[in-house]
């Protein structure tokens, strides 16, 4: 990063290397964010070296911003290079005073300059990040299951097989993991199975894996644990929450969600985060044996390099259309796209444009999973060719929606 760039609105933010300062940031971003816990790791063994931001008022760091090289896949099926951002935090000292501002303006010219289009979070608290560009492109919700009342469709075993794998860890994980290739899928960077080992060696209550595979090959994986094991001999509601699952194809779907519903003694199994259209209540004859829970964003997304990141999608069957993008933060962005079924293009910035929309706007379009038709009943786009409007739904339809499916 170039030091020149490192100033802003009189907040000096650099990137930290030196394992103390790494410390240091980290330890601002648990202090500001108050109630959160973490694991019992040493932050410099789960950074990536150089990503680590760290915003000073003298000596002393008073701002963390903090992201990982990976890869975000766009609709089309490409994986662009991300910046997955997380651990923003700034001093409650020191609060107000346009320390965020800085780092986030120094974190997403760094990331277009490498080459990072896109990147993503996941946000504390819905109000920060609009301002810097960010919109919501993905949602997710719980879901919970009444084994009892859960009687699958469709009836056989399916064609793959389910194994007990809970001393199996990462080395099993990740490299199915690694194929998920889903509309808005996260790739997983390493220090994140670091994290998750060292989390894994504290966690008191059992934890179990199993793995699904089709034909040979491992295609899914689900982890569960009890909830409430005191109580569980005796409980009517004895309760597995399954913390992650898997499913590279809809039979390791069916076959991993046969294997949890079929678990002797559950009464019930939660899930925290599915995909909007998860297909897991149509398992069921009797859908309501699922009750969902509310929509909840996900992945809040900022195209950092408008011109590569929208090159990088495909698009469906509509006739072209001239969109204005404004971009406060970083005005390279600002111009004007020629988005058709062919691709993406910038065009000459004269262009007279049929829609006019925010970055943020545009990112929460991006993976599909916010319509046009619907910024444009809220106000939230400048239309001056009301047609182009369908065309832009039609160019940027989706046929599954966005799912990132990790936390970091
Ligand atoms: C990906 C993640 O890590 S998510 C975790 C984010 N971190 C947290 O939630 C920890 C607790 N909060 C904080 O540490 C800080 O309040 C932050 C990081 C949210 C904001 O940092 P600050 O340095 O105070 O923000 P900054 O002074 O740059 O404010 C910029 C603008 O955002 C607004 N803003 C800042 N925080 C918030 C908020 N939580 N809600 C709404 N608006 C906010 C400010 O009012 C300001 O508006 P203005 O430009 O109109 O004046």
């Amino acid at each position: 990063m170039n030091p020149g760039e490192l100033r802003a609105r009189g907040t000096d933010v650099a990137v930290v290397t030196e394992p103390d300062l790494v410390r240091e940031a980290y330890a601002v971003f648990k202090r500001a964010m108050v109630g959160l816990e973490f694991g019992p790791f040493d932050p410099v063994d789960v950074s990536e070296p150089g990503r680590f931001l760290a915003a000073f008022d003298g000596e002393q760091v008073v701002g963390s911003a903090n992201s990982y090289a990976t890869q975000l896949t766009v609709p089309g099926g490409a994986r662009v290079p991300h910046a997955a951002v997380s651990q923003v935090g700034v001093l409650p000292t020191h609060r107000r005073r346009g320390v965020v501002t800085a780092l986030m303006r120094t974190q997403l010219a760094a990331a277009a300059a490498a080459g990072e289009s896109v990147a993503t979070l996941r946000a504390s608290e819905g109000g920060i990040y609009g301002r810097f560009g960010y919109g919501i492109a993905s949602h997710v919700r719980s879901a919970r299951i009444d084994t009892r009342t859960a009687r699958f469709v469709d009836d056989g075993p399916g064609p793959g097989s389910v194994r007990l794998a809970d001393d199996g860890g990462v080395a099993v994980m990740a490299p199915i993991a690694a194929r998920a290739a889903q509309n808005g899928a996260v790739s997983r960077a390493h220090v994140w199975w670091r994290k998750w080992e060292l989390r894994a060696a504290e966690y008191k209550s059992p934890s179990y894996l199993v793995v699904h595979s089709t034909d040979g090959v491992d295609d899914g994986y689900a982890m569960y644990r009890p909830l409430d094991t005191a109580g569980w001999f005796t409980s009517d509601d004895k309760t597995i929450e399954v913390n992650e699952l898997v499913a590279l194809n809809p039979g390791a779907h069916r076959g991993l969600w046969r294997h949890l519903l079929e678990l002797d003694l559950v009464d019930t199994v939660t899930v925290g985060t599915l995909a909007l259209d998860d297909p897991l209540p149509l398992l069921f004859v009797d859908e309501r044996a699922v009750t969902l829970g509310p929509v909840r964003d996900e992945s809040w997304l900022r195209l950092t390099d408008v011109a590569a990141a929208l090159a990088a999608r495909t698009y469906g069957d509509a006739a072209p259309v001239h969109l204005a993008v404004h971009d406060r933060l970083l005005p390279q962005n600002d111009g004007v796209y020629r988005i058709g079924a062919d691709g993406a293009v910038r065009v000459a910035a004269d262009t007279p444009a049929a829609v006019t929309v925010s970055v943020s706007d545009l990112a929460a379009t991006y993976l599909g999973g916010t319509r046009w038709w619907r910024l444009a009943a809220a106000g939230r786009i400048d239309v001056a060719d009301p047609a182009a409007v369908a065309r832009l739904d039609r160019l940027f339809r989706v046929d599954r929606e966005p799912y990132a499916g990790v936390f970091f």
